[in-house]
């Protein structure tokens, strides 16, 4: 018999330096993750087996059994699933192939290398058959794969490497022999295992029995769960089987079981989760929502069970009306797919309504808002059908208090002769606030609602009105402040329109192509100038942002100044205006005026040099 030896990835061998040495307390969990594998191969060799009867046929009755050999202190995970062959296990079992712990590898570099904090990180991740390591100095791994006659043997210290032997004569499927580090015998005891599998392991749908032949005992209740009456299930099941369905480690914001009856029959048991999973914008925008058909596991990956726009919801669905043997790549033409979807859709939107509405449970939604929010937005252009009730799920950042609006909240508030939303929008809450376009609103006591989504762009004009009110943003066009009742300051009365016009005049000239116009504020208050664009134009920050990501070429559109009255800057420009020479005397203001707005509005300033020089200019002059 040959043997290989072959060298674990470099992430791998780290990962498990840091499992042999981690002294991590609830090191039983690796006893729940080998089970778990144990179950999905399993099920993976039940849904093979659909099409190709034969791969199961000798040995029909699925399970996973624990075997205790206190004389060799070995502890023993075998399971007669889809097994492996050499390829399966070098590309499984030597490089990190688990998605969940993908993501422990990226928070481990996050962390900067504290040993401490990494062993922490293992319970909030699970690192899959690699925790094995935490109670085994070696590993063991015979396998043989449905249909196929040759078995192997895996075998590692976790020390760097690995190596794989031919076996002949192995049953079908997986064998983890645990050889026990000292001072780990007790998982040899049975009531030990016992313990284990009932508090991580109860939900799995198939046998786990302790021990082999007559005497062997069933560890757990055998029966998928979401098949029992949701008065049999405890809390901490619904999260063992969260954490084992969606790959998860939180708890679960959301739990959702029910049955649907009547025409089409299926059984949901959903989760939400209480944190961001972190391929939630992988361009992709798949879900991972389980289907089973009669019990019978079928994918992960059924495209249109669920909206991308809910990809974040985890569990499962087991329809009782699907055919068994519907291919993977037929599924998503099947009718019934597209009921199922249009079922589990209103249900969850109308249980995250109940959440919404419920204002002393304001803060608990708030937490699934942070989350999620801004994915749940992409439904706003996708899902006409479901638009109105995703309307009332929404919550904003605004000017007024720090906490979450809803529009209706919004709406409530508008001011006497305010007939619009609005909106401003940008990268993060408090440059926002910052902004100049914001002074007369403020000052007015007009709510703005901030959006820093860059969904957000995409939505709102594709859905326009909410309660027949536009949305407006304010860095866009009039601001229609005139109009509005309230606030004690109304700076477009202060200063009669006849005092800037030779300014305005000047500005115009002196800018010429560089700006679209220039105008008087009715916006600002505090700053001198502002930038804004124009009604028919895109608004600023999505046009900065497509070009950020290579979506719109040219040139960009050209931009509105406008100017402050009130300003004692601008006051004094307006004086000299009206000298003669003023265009050249002031051609360097004018810049600078321009220059000072597209800073403060997050755009690039054309030409740095010549703006320093002019700053440069202004200065010196103001020493003089
Ligand atoms: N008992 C088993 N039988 C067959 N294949 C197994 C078994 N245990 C592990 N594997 C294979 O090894 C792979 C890696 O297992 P590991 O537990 O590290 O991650 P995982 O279960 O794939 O995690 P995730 O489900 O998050 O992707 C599995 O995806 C599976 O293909």
């Amino acid at each position: 018999m040959t043997e290989e030896r072959l060298s674990f990835q470099a992430e791998v061998s780290r990962l498990l330096d840091i499992v042999a040495h981690s002294l991590y307390s609830e090191k039983e969990v690796f006893l729940r993750e080998l089970v778990s594998n144990a179950s999905d191969a399993c099920d993976r060799l039940r849904y093979a087996a659909l099409t190709q009867p034969e791969l199961s046929s000798d040995d029909p009755d699925l399970k996973v059994r624990l075997l205790a050999d206190k004389e060799a202190r070995t502890l023993t995970v075998a399971d007669n699933g889809i097994g492996m062959n050499r390829q399966d296990l070098v590309d499984n079992l030597g490089t990190i192939a688990r998605s969940g712990t993908a993501a422990f590898m990226n928070s481990l570099k996050a962390n900067g290398g504290d040993a401490k904090k990494d062993v922490n990180l293992i319970g909030q991740f699970g690192v899959g058959f690699y925790s094995a390591f935490m109670a085994a100095d070696r590993v063991e791994v015979l396998t043989r794969k449905a249909g196929d006659s040759q078995g192997w043997r895996w075998q590692s210290d976790g020390k760097g490497e690995f190596t794989i032997a031919e076996v002949a004569d192995l049953p079908r499927g997986t064998k983890i022999i645990l050889h026990l580090r000292e001072g780990d015998d007790e998982y040899l005891e049975e009531h030990r295992l016992q313990a284990i599998v009932r508090k991580y392991s109860d939900h799995i749908a198939i046998p786990i029995l302790f021990g082999e032949g007559e005497d062997a005992k069933a560890l757990n209740s055998a029966s998928a769960l979401w098949t029992r009456s949701k008065n049999e299930i405890t809390a901490e099941q619904y999260k063992e089987f969260y954490h084992h369905v969606g790959h998860a480690f939180d708890e679960p914001w959301l739990t959702l079981h029910w049955r649907a009856e009547g025409a089409l029959e299926y059984t949901n048991l959903l989760f939400i989760p209480s944190t961001k999973p972190f391929d939630l914008f992988d361009p992709k925008r798949a879900h991972r929502v389980k289907l089973y058909v009669k019990r019978v596991f079928i994918t992960d990956a059924a495209e249109g069970l669920i909206p991308p726009y809910l990809r974040f919801v985890r569990g499962v669905v087991d329809s009782e009306d699907l055919p068994l043997n519907i291919s993977r790549e037929m599924l998503q033409h099947n009718p019934m797919l597209a009921k199922i979807r249009a079922g589990l859709t209103r249900r969850i939107l109308s249980e995250l309504a109940k959440k919404a509405k419920d204002s002393e449970k304001a803060a608990e939604y708030a937490t699934f808002w942070e989350k999620f929010g801004a994915v749940l937005k992409e439904g706003l252009y996708e899902d006409y059908e479901h638009r109105d009730e995703l309307m009332k799920l929404l919550r904003f950042r605004s000017t007024v208090g720090d906490g979450l609006v809803s529009l209706d909240e919004y709406v409530a508030r508008m001011k006497e002769g305010q007939d619009a939303i609005y909106t401003i929008s940008g990268e993060d809450v408090d440059s926002l606030l910052r902004s100049p376009q914001l002074e007369g609103f403020k000052a007015k006591g007009v709510e703005v609602l901030l959006l820093t989504d860059p969904v957000d762009e995409f939505w709102m004009p594709s859905v326009g009105v909410y309660d027949s009110k536009p949305f407006k943003s304010v860095t866009r066009g009039g601001a229609d402040l005139g109009k509005i009742q309230g606030g004690e300051d109304k700076p477009e009365d202060k200063t009669p329109d006849g005092e800037v016009v030779d300014l305005l005049a000047l500005l115009k000239l002196t800018l010429g192509d560089s700006v679209k116009d220039v105008r008087k504020s009715e916006r600002l208050t505090n700053s001198a100038v502002c930038l804004v664009s124009d009604d028919n134009d895109m608004d600023m920050h999505l046009e900065r942002l497509l070009k950020q990501h290579k979506q719109l070429g040219g040139s960009t559109a050209k931009r509105i100044l406008e100017i402050n009255p009130a300003h004692p800057l601008i006051k004094r420009l307006a004086d000299r205006a009206k000298a003669d020479g003023a265009a050249t005397a002031l051609e360097d203001a004018a810049w600078l005026l321009l220059d000072q707005a597209r800073i403060v509005e997050g755009e690039p300033v054309p030409d740095p040099a010549a703006f320093a020089r002019r700053m440069a200019g202004a200065m010196e002059k103001g020493l003089a």
